[in-house]
């Protein structure tokens, strides 16, 4: 069987370049491409260089070319948009990890949906996914607890983060509230918001030196407290599971799939 060839979006970032490692690192695997920014400093060099880990034979560029089976985009919202329109054009399989994106940026990956597979999540780690399926079955366990159950989700981050709060941060606020019910978004408190009413989640964004990123939500009841907490110490977390959907993605039927399906969860 031929290689899978995978085009990385963002191959410069600090994604990009652990998932290039990944790609380099894997048996029938092959860096077809590795795409970033038009105005990137790295435009050119070589992309197992500039990921360092040695010669790749591959120079960044600011365009896809043939011959790609899939594509892992860590990038940014305009980035994310030039991918998902080539996989579109295309019928290109693509995982969709970039996050902070407008209404019309996601349905640009539905609309790569209709062509070809895609998996689009704000966190593509094993951990961090299995966390939200804990965090979900609390939401359902005490949907009906006596007294409510007032939930938080509290995330840090390294101090480039430029979206805020994060995706995985919003996602495990959305599975919570399809369990419990919330309507009501809150991004932070200042001033005298008065009590806390039950139908709100709260976000919290925390931007700290090099943190790697790290996700809590704490259920809080009266009695008593229950905090589920998902901690990744290196993006190779990411990384490796973005690896694993492009693998799944690849020559699969047209349509979404989750993290869940890519991870057996
Ligand atoms: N779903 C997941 O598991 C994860 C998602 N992310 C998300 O991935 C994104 C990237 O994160 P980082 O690597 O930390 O950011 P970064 O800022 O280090 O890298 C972004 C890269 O995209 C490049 N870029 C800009 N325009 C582009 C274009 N048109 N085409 C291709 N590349 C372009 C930039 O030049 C840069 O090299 C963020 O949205 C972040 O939230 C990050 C980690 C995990
Ligand atoms: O920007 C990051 O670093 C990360 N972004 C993702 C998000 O916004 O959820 C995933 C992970 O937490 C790291």
């Amino acid at each position: 069987m031929s290689d899978l060839r995978i085009a990385v979006s963002g191959a410069a970032g600090r994604m990009g370049r652990r998932v290039i490692a990944q790609v380099l690192g894997q048996e029938g695997m092959t860096l077809a491409a590795a795409v970033d920014g038009p105005n990137s400093e790295f435009l050119d060099q070589d992309a197992g260089t500039v990921a360092g880990v040695g010669e790749a034979g591959i120079p960044i560029t600011s365009e896809y070319g043939d011959g790609i089976d899939a594509i892992i985009d860590f990038s940014t919202p305009p980035g994310l948009e030039q991918a998902a329109n080539f996989s579109i054009e295309r019928a290109v399989p693509l995982v969709a990890a970039t996050t902070g994106l407008t209404e019309l940026q996601i349905a640009l990956i539905d609309e790569a949906a209709k062509k070809t597979a895609v998996v689009f999540a704000p966190n593509m780690s094993l951990a961090v996914n299995l966390c939200m399926k804990l965090a979900s079955d609390a939401a359902a366990a005490l949907k009906d607890a006596p007294g409510g159950a007032d939930v938080e989700v509290v995330e840090r981050h390294h101090r480039y983060k430029e979206d805020a709060p994060s995706g995985t941060a919003l996602h495990f606020g959305k599975l919570v509230a399809e369990q419990m019910g919330q309507s009501n978004h809150v991004h932070g408190r200042d001033g005298r918001p008065g009590a806390r009413p039950h139908d709100e989640i709260g976000y919290h964004a925390l931007r700290l030196g090099d943190t790697v990123g790290e996700h809590n939500v704490t259920f809080g009841l009266l009695g008593e407290t229950i905090e589920l907490t998902v901690r990744s110490h290196t993006r190779d977390s990411y990384a490796i599971g973005a690896v694993a959907a492009a693998k799944f993605v690849a020559g699969r039927s047209p349509g979404h799939y989750t993290m869940n399906d890519v991870l057996g969860l």
